[in-house]
């Protein structure tokens, strides 16, 4: 096992599987891996000197390119629907259409503002966002290793690149799957493209790409990294997978969502800020690293 394993954050329902999943990843060699990981509190921090760090969403909540009576209106959402979002009593039945009218309302209010594309720049750079303690050896890494790297996130794809570019880690072997802002001849947002992705519908996002997937059929071998229980389908796309190992960082309402997690990811990172543990399984699988016990 590797020892990162038996860092205080992990919890594993399993982890004889997980040590065979990364026997079989080794034997099967790191030009047969891909990385399929979320965004939001995924590869950005969720908290940080005990303040919670924005999502993609919040960075343009929290700017300067929204009125205060749409930051209010913004805020409201937020406060009406993550609580659901993360609500372990629901079914995901019952949260998908709440989830649809949060990210319908909440593009609505920002199309409203007329935001300027060439302003986006500042925005990140002013915001709080934060990349995860580890995130420069994780992207660098796979880089170089040219394991591909498709980031599947709800949030929103300008902001989110912008994230990873002023971090310096936005490499050719990362590929974006997001909503990505419509703007006119002039530079300002008009709309929304393409098909809506919220946290409960990535599956339906994974199959309306299946030429990515296509191109990818080489690699058969997931590391999937994600934070809610609608990651998961993130790679519902790949064709012919062989192994998947799934990792996912619970962040918030631990104890009422732990069961839950452990039912669903190999490795549960409870309340880690830091890729220490993916990042020492990506060495690993690309024998950068040996393996103690
Ligand atoms: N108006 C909104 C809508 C969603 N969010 C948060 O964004 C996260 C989605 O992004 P992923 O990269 O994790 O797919 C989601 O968890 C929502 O909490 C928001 O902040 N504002």
């Amino acid at each position: 096992m590797l020892a990162e394993l038996s860092n205080p954050s992990v919890c594993m329902r399993d982890p004889q599987r997980v040590q065979d999943i990364l026997q079989s990843m080794v034997k099967a060699g790191s030009n047969t891996v891909q990385v399929i990981s979320d965004f939001d509190m995924t590869l950005t921090r969720f908290a940080h000197n005990g303040k919670r760090c924005p999502t993609c969403h919040n960075i343009l909540d929290d700017s300067k390119l929204i009125s205060s009576d749409c930051r209010q209106k913004l805020k409201e959402l937020l406060n009406k629907y993550y609580p659901i979002e993360i609500d372990s009593s629901r079914s995901v039945e019952e949260k998908l259409p709440l989830m649809v009218e949060w990210w319908t309302k909440a593009h609505e209010i920002l199309v409203e503002q007329k935001i300027r594309k060439d302003l986006l720049a500042s925005v990140v750079q002013e915001s709080d966002a934060m990349l995860r303690e580890g995130y420069q050896l994780l992207f660098d890494h796979l880089h170089e290793h040219s394991i591909p790297l498709l980031i599947f996130s709800a949030g929103i794809g300008d902001i989110l690149e912008e994230v990873i570019r002023q971090a310096g880690v936005f490499h050719p072997n990362v590929k974006v799957f997001s909503n990505y802002m419509d703007f006119d001849e002039s530079g300002v947002l008009k709309a929304f493209k393409g098909e809506l992705i919220h946290i409960y519908n990535k599956r339906e996002g994974a199959l309306l790409n299946t030429g990515h997937f296509q191109e990818l059929r080489t690699r058969p071998n997931v590391l999937l990294l994600g934070d809610s229980l609608g990651d998961l389908t993130m790679a519902d796309g790949v064709q012919d997978m062989e192994n998947i190992l799934k990792i996912g960082f619970l962040n918030d309402k631990v104890e009422e969502r732990k069961q839950s997690y452990l039912d669903s990811y190999d490795i549960v990172l409870v309340k880690d800020e830091t890729l220490e543990v993916p990042n020492a399984i990506l060495l690993y699988l690309t024998g950068n690293k040996g393996t103690e016990n």
